[in-house]
């Protein structure tokens, strides 16, 4: 590669691959190799080349892109790092100096000093870590492939490695390391201090050259990272035969070791001469090292390339444990502090008690980390704190979710569960006991159906369901005082096995199965039917026959199906057989449930198609109650309650007018129909008082926001629909 190419580089947009020639040609100029160095990032240098092929446009771009202000931090160390590469091939390639090398990375330290060391969060690169840390996570899956050839074993046959060992030897005869001596590994490689292998670690004095750890060909003849690729493999190879004697580590190496974090000099770019004059631009001790040495070491090593185990440990991989050699992992954490600096920083600062500076992304992570140590290991979670997914509508759960055992709860003040043995650990626990009733039931689904339990969420009162009083009050009756009190609701009182809620939509089916789940202080499942039928096409059946084991298993409990007419939808011959399978299975199920009277399982549906409800399944649940739409008062109490948490200026008598208007309303439109209105205030505003205007400033809501929503808000069930839903209940439902 040419430095013509390179610094035609530096003036594109930075990490963006634009092929080189391409641009030349374009801009019709000359293809001439050897760059002016005195002009390679615009800066002026001691050598002065001959041939200049820097277009002086694209350069002023770019420069003043950077300068401008308009450039983004990780744009602007984008651009740092793209020169500092070309700077690097421009030398490999003997059409610089090193001198001039030296030179250019010591103006571009100055030059970007500005926003490598700012702690402006917006000017400075502190969020560039974050990018880094994003770029990491994309190329951890490419990167794992790669493995080294090198093993504890070959690592002392290599050359280089039996050199240092020598050359370790010769310095410790003198007893002493110079006292200007530079440790470039850290922990566990700075514990190499050991006979035999002590100098792997151990730089000569500032003046002669500085090592990489297991460079030692490095130390030979001057680094030169350009034409040694393998040199990332050096340094993994060296590292484990020096983690073997970490134990032995004496006190002066551990003092050294202070300095493996602090300077850059894991990466030596020039000659001797030249690695200590340029030890400015080596974002030294007081930097953010963090952000700076992931910059320096991604161009002046390939740095990523060094091991997988270093992101492993970068990331602290929940299953980290069982695929990392336990000899191998200090070795892992201390590698990566060089290349993924942020850890670096931690550590560092977490070894020496200071609190230390983390992006909140990190932070992150490790509140996460401690969070998740904390809670019983059920959740499979994924290697970045991810959390598998479970089915249904009960998602509220959450990733840390308390953890509910598939047990009926066995303290004095719940009931029913005497029978069942304890199986605290989980269906996946395999030292603990497994209840009889799971014993057939795949462990997986059993997992599955524990995720469907609704054990919070915001909570529903039956004051917040407005109108539907005899269906409420029939909800009372069989399921929540049997539920509080099953030593009177016994025999005949015994509760029904299936309720099924019907009406139209939006008139709070939902919302009454959501209030059970609050009131009556059973286990709660809450499926949706489509969840059992389209994603476990094949399986539904184990599922339905798993769901109920588990409720079973957490007596009393109210198994809640919303849109149940999907799952037990009239059989006919058209159907899919799995859904036949599943519709079996529950009526099944619900039969099995039925036939001990201890069984305290109660399955709610919930639809707003009954008609299509198979008669089986109508017969098992036995009671069909009709959920209307809100009569008048149920509409004034839904508006009201609305209106009372809103500043609001309607009196009884608009109210009565609403009500009025709206009749054939559901419940869900009552809301809409509020919502409408309550932006009515906003929307008489001025378009420019919005940026401006204090909450307390909004006039409060009218009734002519009220006639104005209901232009747009019209009723959502018709009355041909409402003659159906009354049919049916007069047929089937079990209203008076
Ligand atoms: N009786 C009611 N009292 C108060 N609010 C209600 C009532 N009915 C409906 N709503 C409002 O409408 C919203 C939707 O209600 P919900 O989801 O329970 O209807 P649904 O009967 O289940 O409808 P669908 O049959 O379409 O599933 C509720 O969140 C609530 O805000
Ligand atoms: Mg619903």
């Amino acid at each position: 590669m040419g430095v013509t190419a390179s610094v035609a580089d530096t003036a594109r947009p930075a990490g963006r691959n634009v092929p080189r020639r391409a641009l030349r040609p374009g801009r019709g100029r000359p293809a001439s190799r050897g760059a002016d160095p005195a002009s390679i990032g615009g800066l002026s240098v001691m050598e002065t080349p001959t041939h200049s092929t820097v277009h002086l446009s694209d350069w002023q771009k770019s420069y003043f892109a950077i300068t401008s202000g308009t450039c983004t931090p990780g744009q602007k160390a984008d651009e740092y790092r793209a020169k500092i590469l070309r700077i690097q091939y421009a030398w490999a390639n003997s059409e610089i100096s090193q001198v001039c090398a030296a030179n250019l990375f010591k103006k571009y330290a100055e030059k970007y000093s500005a926003i490598i060391d700012s702690d402006n969060i917006e000017t400075g690169l502190n969020n560039y870590a974050e990018n880094i840390l994003t770029l990491a996570k994309c190329q951890q899956n490419d990167s794992d492939k790669w493995q080294s050839a090198l093993t504890t074993d070959n690592v002392f046959e290599l050359k280089c490695v039996q050199e240092r060992m020598q050359a370790g030897k010769n310095v410790q005869s003198s007893q002493m390391a110079p006292a200007d001596a530079c440790v470039l590994a850290d922990k566990g490689v700075s514990a190499s201090a050991t006979p035999g292998l002590p100098k792997l670690s151990i730089c000569s004095s500032a003046g002669e050259t500085e090592l990489c750890v297991g460079s030692a060909k490095h130390a030979s003849r001057g680094p030169n990272l350009m034409e040694h690729p393998s040199s990332s493999k050096s340094l993994q190879c060296s590292v484990p035969p020096v983690t073997k004697t970490s134990d032995t580590l004496p006190a002066s190496s551990a003092s050294l070791n202070e300095q493996v974090h602090t300077g850059f000099q894991t990466t030596p770019l020039f000659g001797s001469k030249e690695a200590t004059s340029s030890s400015s631009l080596q974002m030294s001790s007081n930097c953010r090292d963090g952000q700076n040495l992931s910059l320096s070491n991604q161009s002046a090593i390939p740095a990523w390339s060094t091991s997988s185990g270093k992101r492993k440990a970068f990331y602290g991989l929940a299953d980290e444990g069982s695929t990392v050699i336990p000899s191998l992992a200090p070795c892992q954490a201390s590698i990566s502090t060089e290349t993924s600096s942020f850890s670096g920083n931690k550590n560092r600062n977490e070894e020496s008690g200071v609190p230390g500076f983390r992006t909140a992304k990190e932070q992150l992570w490790v509140d996460q980390q401690k969070k998740y140590q904390n809670l019983p290991q059920r959740t499979p979670v994924s290697s970045y704190g991810g959390v598998k997914k479970s089915l249904g509508a009960g998602r509220s759960r959450g990733p840390f979710g308390k953890f509910v055992p598939p047990v009926p709860k066995q303290d004095g003040n719940e009931n029913g569960g005497a029978q069942c043995k304890p199986h605290a650990g989980g269906p996946t626990d395999p030292l603990l006991p497994v209840d009889e009733r799971l014993k057939n039931i795949e462990p997986k689904m059993v997992e599955l159906i524990m995720h469907e339990i609704m054990d919070h969420g915001p909570p529903v009162n039956w004051d917040d369901i407005a109108g539907v009083e005899f269906a409420k009050a029939t909800i009372k009756e069989i399921v929540v005082w049997p539920m509080l009190r099953p030593d009177i609701f016994t025999g005949l009182r015994g509760p029904p096995k299936g309720i099924l809620l019907f009406g139209p939509p939006g008139t709070g089916k939902t919302l009454i199965g959501k209030c059970i789940a609050c009131q009556s202080g059973a286990t709660f499942f809450s499926i949706s039917a489509s969840s059992l039928t389209s994603k476990w096409v094949g399986e539904g059946e184990k599922m339905v026959r798993a769901l109920f084991a588990v409720a079973r298993c957490q007596q009393p409990a109210v198994i809640f199906i919303d849109e149940i007419d999907s799952l037990l939808s009239q059989r006919g011959d058209g159907e899919h057989e799995s859904s036949r399978r599943i519709k079996t299975e529950f009526l099944v199920q619900l039969d099995g449930a039925t036939t001990s009277s201890e069984d305290r399982i109660l399955v709610v549906g919930a639809t707003n198609r009954p008609q299509e409800i198979d008669e089986a399944a109508r017969r098992r649940l036995v009671k069909r109650l009709y959920i209307p739409l809100p009569e008048a008062s149920a509409r004034r109490q839904i508006v009201t309650r609305l209106m009372s948490k809103e500043h609001c200026s309607l009196n009884e008598e608009e109210i009565e007018l609403i009500v009025k208007k709206s009749n054939g309303f559901s419940g869900a439109d009552m809301t809409q129909l509020c919502r409408e209105a309550s932006l009515g205030p906003i929307r008489s505003l001025q378009s420019m008082d919005i940026a401006t205007i204090m909450p307390d400033q909004v006039r409060p809501i009218a009734f002519l926001d009220f006639e104005s929503a209901f232009r747009t808000v019209r009723p959502s069930v018709s009355s041909k629909d409402l003659e159906l839903y009354e049919t049916w209940n007069q047929t089937f439902g079990c209203g008076r």
